[in-house]
């Protein structure tokens, strides 16, 4: 599936924190929203999961509008913020089966994705604990298991990397390209440069809120000529320009 960004102008007032931003994700790929502390990653983030409205443009899922059509279009997105929400009251069992009724997911089906999920980042004898007491990490993998037991085609990760243990992230990568592979589109946001330019298929380089350049390594070196080779230089050379 491909999720399509157009023209899209937002925020959180009048005053728009968006700029016309167009960009797409597509089928199997994986694409890393790069920008400084207050580009506008997770104000566009908002938008696309539907917690903010655009004052103009329109965001679609294989033509699927957010605006005419959102109920159809939010059961294809699964959504892991920077900052896990987790119910105080639920054990991480209760917030499974809350997630499974939300997207109505087969039980039995989505049990044995989840038992698998739970195995790799290591919750699987923590059931019946409740995670609003676990620690940073362990919450962020409880909002990971949440979103892939989904039958989601679009994946939105907000800043995945940031808490989690080296071997979480490598489980993760793992995961997202095994995502991929299944044919989902995928947009993360992150400051961590090194791991998007090794697993990122495209880069969205966000600043003031605009799209500064878009596409793989090869475009953004040709739109930015006197930068180095690597993403990191090609950032700090947009961050110098301002
Ligand atoms: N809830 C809000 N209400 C009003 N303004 C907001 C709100 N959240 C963010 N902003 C403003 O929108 C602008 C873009 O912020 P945003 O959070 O989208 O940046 P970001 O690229 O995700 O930054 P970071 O890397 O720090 O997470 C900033 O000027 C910020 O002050």
């Amino acid at each position: 599936m491909t999720l399509t960004i157009s023209h899209l102008v937002g925020g959180y007032s009048q005053v728009p924190v968006v700029k016309d931003v167009s960009f797409e994700v597509g089928d199997g790929e994986l694409v890393a929203l790069i920008g400084l502390n207050g580009a506008g990653k997770s104000t566009t983030i908002n938008h696309i999961i539907g917690l903010l409205t655009p004052q103009h443009g329109d965001i679609t899922i294989d033509g699927i509008s957010l605006l005419a059509n959102p109920t159809v279009y939010k059961e294809k997105i699964a959504y892991i913020p920077e900052q896990p929400i987790l119910y105080d009251e639920l054990t991480l069992k209760e917030h499974l089966e809350l997630t499974m009724m939300a997207y109505q997911l087969d039980e039995n089906k989505t049990w044995k994705k989840a038992q698998r999920l739970l195995k790799l980042f290591r919750l699987d004898n923590k059931l019946d604990w409740f995670p609003a007491n676990f620690s940073k990490g362990m919450k962020q993998k409880v909002m990971l298991v949440n979103a892939f037991m989904t039958e989601a085609k679009v994946f939105i990760i907000d800043e995945p990397f940031i808490g989690l243990d080296p071997v979480a992230v490598h489980d993760l990568l793992a995961l997202i390209t095994e995502t991929k592979l299944n044919g989902a589109a995928v947009l993360m946001s992150t400051h961590v440069l090194d791991t998007a330019e090794k697993f990122a298929d495209k880069f969205v380089l966000l600043h003031n809120g605009e799209v500064k350049t878009m596409g793989g390594l090869a475009t953004l070196k040709q739109d930015f000529p006197d930068a180095g080779d690597s993403l990191n230089d090609i950032y700090l050379t947009l961050a110098k320009e301002g």
